[in-house]
Formats: C-alpha cells, structure tokens, sequence
C-alpha cells in the first residue's frame, strides 16, 4: 500500500479477539496509506449469533475448567462481517494487503480432506454452508481454559522440569497453551486427532480461511504453545513428542511473523471484489499485534492499567522465567516481546481509593500529591486477590526501618500502593531482561491512564515519560499496519519506517527531578521484601 496509484488503496487488519469488556467478536478496521484508520465494523458472537448460546464468545462447561468456542460460528461470523461489509458499500478492490490477529492459544482441528472444500469454496455460497464437515473438533478450546495440569506436569517432566521448558519456549506450561491442549484432545479423544489433518492457531486458523488452503503458524503467536524453540524457531522435537504422535506434520513449519503467506482466494475475489493481488500477511496473536499496533520499539514498554494489569515487553536479550510469556517479536525476527500479568489492577486501586480517598479520584489524586517520591520509605504490596506476579495474597507494609506495620495514614497508603504497583512492574520486567533505555518511552493505556497522577508516578518510578495512547483498536490496527509490512517486503524494512506516518501518542508525564535517585534506592528494597513475604506465605522452595 506504500507506492500505490488509486487515491485510497488501504490494508485490512482482521482480527479474531476480545475487547475490553471480555466480549468476544470478530472486528475489522480498514488503514490507509496514510496510516489513518477510515473504516471499522464488527460481529459479536453473543448479539449477532445467538444460536451458538455463547456467553462472551464462550462455553464453560460444567467441570468450570474447560472453556470452548463452537469453531463454526467463528466461520460464521466472517461470512457476516463481509456480507456487513458489502452491503455499507465498502470498496474491497482497494485492499491491497490483508492480515489478523486471533485470541491467543486456541486450537482448531482441521478434519482429514478439509483442505481441499478449503481451495475449492464455491463463490455463491457463504464459508459456513461449505466448511461444516471441515472439523474433527467443532468447540475448540480457547485461552481461558484451565482443564490441563495433568498435561502441564507431564510436558514439564519430559523436559527436564518448569525452568527447563521456559528457557525452550518462552513459558513454563500453562493450561492454555496449545501444546498442553493437543495433549488432552489425543489423550481424551484419540479418534478425532487421528483424523485431524491440521491444527491451526486461531490466528492460522483465520488466515487459512483467507488464503483458501492451511496458512502456517507465525513465530510470534506460535511462541504460545510451549512447542516452539524460540530462539532457533523450530519446533521442539521433545515438545512435540510429549504431546502428541505425528504432531509436526499436522502443524505445518512456522514462518516469520511478516511473511506474506499467499494472494487471497478467489473466493474473496468473486464473492466480494478483492484484488486478485490482494496478499494475506501472516496472521498472530492479539498481543503481539497489540505490541504492533501500539508501535513499541526497543526499550519500550506498554502498561495496559485495566482489571488487571499487562505489560508488554520489547526484549533484545529475554531470560526465561517461571513467570511471564516470551514470545517471539512479530515486528523485528532478531527480538523478543513479553507479556507479563498483574491480576490485582484496577479493582486494587479501587477499593484503596474508597478505603483512604472517600471513593472519590480526586481526593486519590490529592493524596498522590500530597506525598513526596519514595513516600518516606514506607512500602506496600496489595493483593486483595491472590496476586500472579508473585503468588502472593494479602496486603504488607512495611516503615523505612523495613519492620511490619498494620496501617499507614490515608496518604500514604495511596501511594504505598500505586509506588508499589509500578516498582513491581519494573523489577518484574527487568526479572524478564528489561532494561530501561535513553529512549524509553512508557505507553499507558486502560482506565487508570486517564489519571494525570498515577502516571507521573509511573514516570517517576521507571525513570522514563509516559504516553498515552488509546488501545481499543491495537490488536487490529497493529494487523493493519503488519499487512502494509508485509507488503514492504517485511524482514527487509524496519517496520518502524513502513508505519511511520501513524499517529503519535501524546506525551503525559515525564519523571520528576530527583526521581531517579529514589527509586534506584528503593527498587532493591522492595525486591527483597517481596521475596520476604514470598519465603513466609509459600513453603519451603521447590
Ligand atoms: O492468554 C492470553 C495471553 O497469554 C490472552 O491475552 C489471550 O491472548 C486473549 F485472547
């Protein structure tokens, strides 16, 4: 799309994710060349596909660990988008690149023959009439499942344990991660794996729908299923092995995140007027097209201040953890993002704001800016819910002599915890191979980045500015601006360059003088009196 003719030749991204209010959808934005977003529009299972009984785009069923989405409405939901898409009149013969992102982990199980229906779709019909026999599995599993620890355990031992198997790919086993879920499926229903011919990511998934054959898995979205060796992006043959007979071939080889993976079908072409040209890039995870739509760069980091917190990490050098995900960067092949996740979030500074600032933001704020830097050495940690990073619940103070005390001054504890929160997001980063940069910049985004205060707090704490920047569309924007990547010719033009001409964040806070000095103080101490409260809540390690 960067050296096109017409005047508004564009890219789509596509994309297969949840929004903010964990409601599940299919949603599309269309980018121009000028990077400026002049098209959306979306499905929502739950609304617009009531017959698959769906409750934000899932099932849980009754064991309350395994969670599924019925793949045909996936389908479904594309035929709508695209016949919503006709109908208010939008040009398809503009788009001269394509890409999507889809949630995460989720697996879908391509039924022996279904590539060929795949390359010989009928252009009069919609996708879900001629796909319907096309699944061994029609209710996939999805990222919220938890049913596979068994499976978890056993991938672990066959690796040499949990360290052994983040330092291959990326992440310890968690019950979501695809591996884990294949192993369950061959183990639970060996009939249905047995005449499985493909597994797809629902990202690959959405991409082979596109291509009109099996699209493979991208290095980034790949990196999340405890298979993939992710600094030699292969796949890895003790994985595999682990999980499931035949594995490799039913997965096909990974590609480069920016890889274009073929020109649209005909389908598209005949059924809605896309170019025959059109190129399909690569499809990835939502949170890796987030990191790409957010723009991140190195030394970056973006925290997403929401129910709970995320930040997304730009690696050069990763150390694998027994916390956090690793996954292969989907903008830079040589790099590497991380996700990491704090559950106690938004609600945490909720109830501290209605405890100690009369429910009211303002007085929150007056709090914050009533208390000085480092706030007297007085330091809090507060997991009203068992927190993920680190397994720790409880609130714990403790006064600049480092003992344990039962309260604070309203004051203080507001920014007890908004100073803890953001310490424990850079040690934790930092634990992942972070490291803060001349150029670092902060992007912020979720409900908390409405507040002037907490940011300059942020600011403060790492050292960096802080933007904000509105994510609402990250994942599909960020597949938007990786279609025109791809087209650029991927791995040979900084993605930097090829989306250049987006809009900028704006700047929100930049660190206060002094702020470094204090918190470089602080930071150790903190540390060392998490893994104190660490060594007292949990039993002895490991
Ligand atoms: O499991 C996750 C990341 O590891 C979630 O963010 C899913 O990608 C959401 F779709």
């Amino acid at each position: 799309a960067l050296n096109c003719t017409p005047p508004r030749c564009c890219s789509l991204g596509k994309i297969l994710h949840f929004i903010l209010n964990n409601a599940f959808q299919v949603k599309v934005v269309a980018v121009d060349a000028e990077m400026n977003v002049f098209y959306e529009e979306s499905v929502h299972f739950d609304r617009d596909l009531p017959e698959f009984g769906t409750r934000g785009g899932v099932h849980v069923h009754k064991d309350g660990l395994t969670v599924t989405s019925p793949v045909l409405m996936w389908v479904q939901a594309l035929d709508v988008i695209l016949e919503k898409m006709k109908a208010s009149g939008f040009d398809f013969s503009q788009v001269l690149a394509l890409s999507g992102a889809g949630q995460q982990h989720g697996s879908i199980y391509w039924q022996a023959g279904a590539q060929q229906a795949l390359r010989s779709l009928s252009p009069d019909l919609p996708l879900h009439q001629q796909l319907q026999a096309c699944f061994s599995i029609s209710d996939c599993p999805v990222w919220m499942d938890s049913s596979t620890t068994a499976q978890c355990r056993q991938l672990e031992a066959a690796v040499g344990g949990a360290q052994a198997l983040s330092c291959l790919t990326g992440s310890r086993a968690y019950e979501r991660f695809t591996g884990n879920q294949i192993a369950k499926i061959y183990q639970q229903n060996p009939k249905a794996y047995s005449h499985t011919e493909r597994i797809s990511l629902v990202s690959s998934f959405a991409a082979s729908l596109f291509l009109g054959s099996y699209s493979p898995i991208d290095y980034s979205d790949g990196s999340g299923m405890n298979l993939l060796q992710i600094q030699d992006k292969v796949w890895s043959q003790a994985c595999l092995g682990s999980c499931a007979p035949h594995l490799e071939e039913k997965l096909g080889q990974p590609v480069p995140s920016c890889s274009v993976v073929g020109a649209i079908s005909s389908y598209y072409v005949q059924r809605y007027g896309f170019p025959p040209g059109c190129k399909v890039v690569a499809f990835t995870g939502d949170n890796p097209a987030s990191l790409a739509g957010m723009r991140l760069e190195e030394g970056d980091i973006a925290v997403s201040l929401g129910t709970s917190d995320t930040l997304f990490l730009w690696l050069q050098e990763p150390m694998p953890a027994l916390e956090g995900h690793i996954f292969c960067n989907p903008v830079d092949p040589q790099h590497y993002m991380a996700l990491l996740c704090f559950k106690n979030g938004s609600l945490m500074r909720e109830k501290i704001r209605d405890e100690f600032a009369s429910c009211s933001w303002s007085e929150f704020s007056k709090a914050l800016q009533s208390t000085e830097m480092g706030n007297g050495g007085n330091l809090g940690f507060y997991f009203d819910v068992m927190e993920i990073t680190p397994e720790i619940i409880g609130r714990h103070r403790f006064n600049t002599e480092n003992h344990k005390v039962s309260a604070f001054p309203g004051d203080v504890e507001v920014r007890a915890l908004i100073e803890g929160q953001f310490m424990a997001k850079r040690i934790h980063a930092e634990g992942l191979g972070y490291r803060v940069m001349s150029k670092t910049k902060i992007l912020a985004t979720g409900g908390a980045s409405h507040n002037r205060d907490i940011l300059q707090v942020l600011a403060d704490v790492f050292g960096a500015p802080v933007y904000v920047i509105d994510t609402a569309n990250s994942a599909c924007v960020g597949s938007a601006y990786r279609a025109f990547h791809g087209l650029a010719g991927g791995t040979d033009m900084p993605f930097s360059e090829v989306v250049k001409l987006a809009p900028n964040p704006r700047l929100a806070a930049t660190p206060s003088p002094g702020a470094s000095q204090v918190y470089e103080a602080l930071l150790p101490k903190f540390a060392k009196l998490e893994q104190r409260i660490l060594s007292q809540t949990r039993g002895p390690p490991e």
